[in-house]
């Protein structure tokens, strides 16, 4: 985990390779005399200077775009310090060798002591102290790393909307409405001359419902949101020849993984991560399903129930032209016992007719007939597989959200279950519907990382006259 620390930072903030422009970042506090070893001057702030970078002995590194952010109108709240060069991995490193360098002769005994410890940054570091101090939020940070991970331009349209915000947003709105019902309870515990009717008159129960009816809106975006940020993993599995690597290169639209008429041919697990509407599914070709006496073979079986054990869904290939033949028949309902064996519950197997195209019996029902040689089939297949997903297309726009918020949400959901169990008692016990109010209220501040259980406190007091 990355400690809190205030020392000065400073990294490569582009990406490494060559670039037309790259930047060197420094954030501290108090840059001045860093700036002025740096640049031989102050810089204006917020306004970009084009200067010469010098090294100690006054030469230029470079010439570039200089930028001072004062704190605290910066990205992370400290001093900011920009240097804009030309974008190659040397001259980057030689800026960056030259900020600490010019800091320790700022530090130099000689030399007022004014700038400690420059250090290179830790990954996160500068978006820890935007966190840290205040500019912005857990879910928001988190969004920042999201946004530049997204792979798809739905995922980082999502990500943008969370670092604005929105979904922050969201989680304080079902804070306001938690803290107003707490207070509403603590104030009965507190005052117990204070009828138990208050509650009721006050409508707690209603309070409650509009609350669970607000977060399972919530709930149902963030989830679709930790689907196109996370994706779900999709095995397909099967006898040998059955055109597992035939159905994943279509899927693809690419010749991945080897086809031939050869049963067996499939050793390796060939993964490939496909959008469907944007949402990533990882799809991985395993080997053909089968006792053999081959080494090798016997290792790409392995691997492929190693596959299968992780999986969110399983696709079930059958090669429709050989159902019939009993032996083939057999070994199908051989595999489907292993897989109803090692696969959890929920974890859904479709099963898919391949080669309908060969066929002269029509598939059994349920599942997907298809032809991964023709393509028919295809599209019907790639619907079935969001359904499974669970994706469901919101109107408003998502944000992107994470396992993490996705399984807060759900404690919270569960806590205020348990709230509506206690109030909806004959004696509800007030005491045990404050706890589960609070711990709902915890998990909630997981979400953009605040804790402050005084604000409650703080909310009542305003809003009550304690001394009546
Ligand atoms: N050159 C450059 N581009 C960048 C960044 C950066 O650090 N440097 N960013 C880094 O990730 C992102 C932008 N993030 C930023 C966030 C806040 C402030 C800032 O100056 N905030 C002040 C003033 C706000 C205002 O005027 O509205 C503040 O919060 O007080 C700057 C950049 C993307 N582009
Ligand atoms: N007619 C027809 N042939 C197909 C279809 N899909 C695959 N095949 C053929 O079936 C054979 C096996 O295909 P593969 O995709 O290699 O099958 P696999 O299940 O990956 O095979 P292993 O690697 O042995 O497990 C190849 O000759 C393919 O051309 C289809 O939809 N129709």
């Amino acid at each position: 985990m990355l400690a809190r620390s205030t020392d000065p930072i400073v990294a490569i903030a582009t990406a490494p390779g060559r670039g037309a422009v790259g930047i060197v970042r420094v954030s501290g506090r108090a840059l001045g005399p860093l700036i002025d070893a740096l640049c031989g001057r102050p810089l204006k702030p917020r306004e970009a200077t084009y200067l010469p970078f010098l090294d100690a002995d006054g030469e230029a590194i470079d010439r570039g775009l200089a930028l001072h952010f004062p704190a605290p109108h910066s990205f992370t709240g400290e001093d900011v310090l920009e240097l804009q060069a030309h974008g190659g991995a040397v001259v980057l490193q030689l800026l960056l060798a030259r900020c600490l360098e010019a800091a320790a002769e700022v530090d130099a005994p000689s030399g007022k002591p004014r700038l400690r410890g420059l250090r290179v940054a830790e990954p996160g570091e500068f978006s820890q102290r935007a966190f840290l101090n205040g500019k912005i939020d857990l879910a928001q940070a988190e969004a920042i790393a999201d946004l530049i991970d997204a792979s798809t331009e739905a995922a980082a349209r999502s990500a943008g909307r969370s670092l604005s915000g929105a979904f922050s947003r969201e989680v304080h709105g079902l804070r306001d409405a938690l803290v107003h019902l707490r207070m509403l309870v603590e104030a009965t515990l507190d005052f117990p001359e204070e009828d138990i009717d208050f509650l009721q008159k006050a409508d707690a129960a209603g309070q409650l419902a509009a609350l669970q009816a607000q977060l399972a809106a919530v709930g149902v975006r963030a989830r679709q949101g930790a689907l196109l940020r996370e994706g779900i993993k999709v095995v397909i599995a099967g006898q040998p020849n059955a055109g597992k690597s035939s159905l994943l290169n279509a899927l693809a639209g690419a010749e991945l993984a080897i086809v031939s008429a050869v049963a067996g041919t499939t050793r390796d697990v060939v993964s490939q991560t496909i959008q469907i509407q944007g949402v990533p599914l990882h799809v991985a070709d395993t080997a053909g399903l089968r006792d053999s006496s081959d080494e090798v073979e016997q290792i790409g079986v392995a691997r492929a129930w190693g596959q299968i054990d992780s999986a969110d869904a399983v696709l079930f290939l059958h090669d429709l032209t050989r159902t019939e033949a009993p032996a083939y028949a057999a070994a199908d309902a051989e595999i489907l016992r292993t897989l109803q064996s090692r696969l959890a519950a929920d974890v859904p197997v479709l099963d898919v007719w391949n080669k309908q195209d060969a066929a002269s019996s029509p598939a059994p029902a349920g599942g997907v007939a298809l032809s991964a040689k023709t393509g028919d089939g295809i599209e019907a297949l790639r619907q079935r597989l969001l359904e499974i997903a669970g994706w469901q297309s919101v109107p408003e726009g998502l944000y992107l959200a994470r396992a993490r918020h996705v399984d807060a949400l759900a404690r919270v959901a569960r806590h205020l279950a348990q709230a509506g169990a206690h109030l909806g008692a004959r004696n509800p016990a007030l005491d045990l519907l404050a706890e589960e109010l609070r711990l709902a209220q915890n998990a909630l501040n997981e979400i953009t990382g605040e804790f402050g259980s005084d604000d409650l406190l703080g909310v009542i007091f305003s809003r009550f006259c304690i001394g009546k």
